[in-house]
């Protein structure tokens, strides 16, 4: 599907959709119950542009709109069918609980792949892995400051003492990826990172955040994550996400145009680094 999507629609770009009752526009500012309708207004103004779709489900579930974040999935099925949608969920439990997680990205939300925290090990990402077709993206190397306390210590244990970020890489470029179906989260504000990733797992997909808002260069990104043949053909995919810099371009009724024109503009940046 990412392949499809990215040839598609010409596109690195993921739209993360955040939805922030309180930077809705005019009348609404600070409705929950428009969560939806702000939603689906940037879906339908930038799914032309996009490689992805990852809604963050706290900012669903933190105001009860569980209900508008299903009938928003079905909308992006409906208007964007070739789209993946990523299940921004960050999980991560036993397995048995992780059985109930997985239905509820898979089956619930009807997500394409879902994002999971693999700190508890192998027997609670492998539930996802049950779902033909499906992604489980693990967070890898994230882009927050804070994600060096744990990420960059070494493993004494682990031959050649590797990084948790570069042991995890290797797992999942070899034996947790049982299925073909796991990716991998790599911050934007670590180019040199997510070069060391690309390095270990060299097919698997990133899905790289940190763009826009947070500061991340878009070109270092792309030089440093995505790979491809010497025809063209992506051998190393990137996706690369960026929500508030898009859903807040603009503050007024023209808000979809104002992300639409945002989209465009970052859509453009990737590919000019991965054609440059
Ligand atoms: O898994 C993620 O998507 C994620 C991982 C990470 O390392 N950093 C990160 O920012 N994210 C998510 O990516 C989005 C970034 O949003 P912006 O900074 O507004 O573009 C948010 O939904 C974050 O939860």
């Amino acid at each position: 599907m990412l392949r499809q999507a990215e040839r598609l629609n010409d596109s690195l770009l993921c739209v993360g959709l955040d939805p922030e009752p309180a930077r809705f526009p005019g009348a609404w500012k600070d409705d929950p119950a428009r969560i939806f309708d702000f939603c689906t207004a940037i879906v339908d103004a930038t799914r032309d542009l996009v490689i992805a779709f990852k809604p963050q489900i706290a900012y669903f579930a933190a105001h009860g709109a569980e209900a508008q974040l299903e009938k928003l999935m079905a909308h992006i099925r409906a208007v964007a069918p070739k789209v993946p949608v990523i299940l921004d969920a960050k999980r991560g439990d036993i397995g048995s609980t992780a059985e109930q997680y997985a239905r509820e990205a898979f089956v619930r939300y009807g997500a394409d792949a879902v994002t999971l925290s693999p700190f508890m090990g192998f027997d609670s990402v492998e539930p996802y892995l049950r779902y033909p077709g499906k992604g489980a993206i693990l967070l890898c190397r994230t882009s927050n400051p804070g994600g060096s306390d744990l990420q960059n210590r070494r493993l004494a244990d682990v031959e050649g003492q590797p990084r948790v970020y570069e042991h995890l890489a290797a797992l999942a470029q070899g034996p947790w990826n049982t299925n073909g179906q796991l990716g991998l989260v790599v911050g934007a504000t670590y180019p040199d990172e997510i070069a060391r990733v690309r390095e270990l797992a060299p097919t698997v997909p990133l899905l790289i955040p940190g763009v826009g808002a947070q500061g991340g260069d878009a070109r270092a990104t792309v030089r440093a994550g995505y790979r491809c043949a010497a025809d063209g053909t992506p051998t190393g995919l990137v996706i690369v996400n960026s929500s508030r810099a898009v859903l807040y371009a603009g503050s007024g009724a023209d808000f979809a145009a104002a992300a639409r024109q945002a989209a465009q503009a970052t859509r453009d940046e990737l590919n000019a680094a991965r054609r440059g």
